[in-house]
This record gives structure tokens, sequence and C-alpha cells, in this order.
């Protein structure tokens, strides 16, 4: 799939600088809305760089508790199940040996965040469940500020910011641990922590630890690696907003390969629809140049397709014109 050098070829992808607070309309705001669309159209992901202090605060609780959450014994761990996909405590998996994760699903809801902790911790642990909470709720937030602005970049009129409002009315937030490589010590060897995938959301808002790892490929098919700073967030376009904004947002794939001798602990928030909710395209983003590619479809119709079919490129299949 990938190779691996070609100097010609753009290495980075794009770093964007936010500000405490943008004011939404505001010409600052407006100006970082054509960025976060030029850089969602050419990378599919950027790195998003922030001086929100008590994001920043969030940012290393939560990494501090996710320490003690994987820290726990198997058994316990292992009582996190769901029916539904990449929710359940998962581990010991042999594609993706050195990864651990969990997934919970509508995590900024005090109910379910509670529900979640009382599971790891039925003596109660009050401070995992409000970081679990408030951390899982900023990023969703910042989510839906990301969408908003996608919808400012293309120029669409305002009310399509109730299509986006609607890519996020549920979510899943899924915190990941990475044991280093075992053979690993010369931190040469690199080996697969994730496999290379889209993400079947609409948007994802990703954190880490100081361990570097994730890799995006790019479109002439050069594996990047993407190096983000302490309390960067790294922003993917999923499948969804790919479908919804007619192939002009582009659903990069990525993978993480692990090195060194570090774990590496990861957290992100993916903004989902409601199952029955319709991803349509706006026809102000169809004309002669860009021909209609997706056909209406349903969220819930659309992840079955891609849990019975596990094709890689199972948004075109499934709903491509
Ligand atoms: O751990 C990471 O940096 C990437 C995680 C990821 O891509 C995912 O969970 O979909
Ligand atoms: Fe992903």
């Amino acid at each position: 799939m990938g190779s691996e050098g070609n100097d010609n070829e753009v290495k980075m992808i794009p770093c964007l600088v936010f500000s405490e607070e943008i004011e939404e309309g505001s010409e600052e705001w407006r100006d970082m809305s054509r960025k976060v669309r030029e850089a969602c159209e050419t990378h599919g992901c950027f790195v998003l760089v922030h001086n929100r202090t008590s994001l920043m605060r969030l940012q290393e609780e939560m990494l501090t508790a996710m320490k003690d959450l994987f820290d726990l014994p198997e058994e316990t761990k292992m009582k996190h199940t769901s029916p539904k996909p990449y929710r359940s405590y998962h581990a010991n998996c042999p594609v993706i040996p050195l990864c651990q994760s969990f997934g919970v699903d509508d995590a900024p809801h005090p109910f379910t965040a509670q529900a979640f902790t009382h599971l790891m911790w039925p003596h109660g642990n009050p401070s995992f469940c409000e970081t679990l909470r408030s951390m899982s709720e900023e990023l969703l937030e910042l989510n839906l500020e990301l969408m908003k602005m996608i919808v400012e970049g293309f120029d669409l009129p305002k009310h399509y910011v109730f299509d986006v409002e609607r890519m996020k009315s549920t979510s899943n937030f899924r915190m990941i641990k990475y044991k280093p490589p075992p053979s690993s010590s010369s931190g040469q060897d690199l080996e697969t922590g994730l496999i290379p995938h889209t993400d079947k959301c609409a948007i994802t808002t990703l954190c880490q630890n100081d361990v570097q790892g994730l890799q995006v490929l790019s479109k002439q098919g050069q594996w990047i690696d993407v190096n983000v700073p302490r309390h960067g967030v790294v922003v993917v376009v999923g499948d969804i907003l790919k479908a919804w904004s007619n192939g002009r947002l582009h659903a990069v794939t990525h993978r993480v390969m692990m090195g060194g001798e570090k774990e590496r602990y990861s957290f992100a928030s993916f903004a989902l629809p409601e199952d029955e909710d319709e991803i349509e395209v706006p026809p102000e983003l169809v004309d002669a140049d860009h021909p209609l590619l997706y056909r209406p479809f349903t969220y819930g119709e659309y992840l079955d397709y891609y849990i019975s079919s596990l094709l890689e490129n199972a948004l075109e299949v499934f709903a491509g014109v």
C-alpha cells in the first residue's frame, strides 16, 4: 500500500493554532474555518494546537486516570462488555496484540460515565468519573465546533448546522493503551499497534501521551508520521463527513506503529449520528466539477454493512452512485 520514501511528497500534516476563544462569526473564525476545510480536503486530518488552559488540565487528568484504569486487574476490565462493536474491553487480540481498549458510548452523560466508573470501581471513584465525563464532553463540543467551521468553510447556508449537529447526536469515547513491542529495545523495529483503517464516524478528535506512533496515509500512498505536541489534538475526518461532503473531505486511512520502550496512551471522541439519521449530500456541494458521489443512506444501515463486510472501501461499495 504505502511506499516509504519519496522526498518530493508532503511529509507534514498541517498544524492549526486555535486561540482560547474564537468567536463564532468573527473574521478570525471565518479565516480558521477556511483553513480547517482545506486541511480536511487535502489531508483528511490536522493537528490542532490550543492554549485553552482548562482543556490542557483535563487532558493531563485524563491520561493519569487512564493509567489507573488500565492498571486494574484483567477480570475487572473484562466486565466492560457491549453487544456493539468496538465498545467492550478489548485485549490480547492476535492481530493487534499490543493494544488494549475500552469504548464508552455517550460518556458526556453523567449517568453513563457513572455506570462505567461503578463497573470498574464498585466502591466508587468520583474523580475518574468526573474526568471521563468532562473530557468526553469537551472533545465532543470540539467536534461540533469543527463541523460548524466546515459548514462555514464550504460557504453553505447556516441551516446545514442542523445536519452537523445531528452528526454528533451520540458519541463513542475510546481509551487505548499500547504496550511497547517486546522485541524492540533499540527503538528500530516498529510493530503494528493499530491496523490501517478509516474512522466510521463523522469526525474524530484524538489526544495522546508523549509517545508518538500515529501515521496517516497520504493521497500519494505514503505513510506520514503525525507528530503530536503535548496537548495537541489530532482531528480526523471519518467516513460520514466524507459521504456528506460529496467526497470533498478526505476520510484518511491511519494506523499506529509502536517502537521504543514506552507505553502509549490515547483517547478519542468519535462523533456519531443516530442509527436512523439520514446522511445526504447538500445540493450546494454538487456541481459539474463535483458530480454526486453518494446516495442518501442511514448511518445504521452503513454501519451494519461495514460490520458484515469489513471492506476497506465499504463506503464506496455501499453508498457510491
Ligand atoms: O491511538 C491512536 O492514536 C489512534 C486511534 C484510532 O485511530 C482509533 O481508535 O480509531
Ligand atoms: Fe482511527
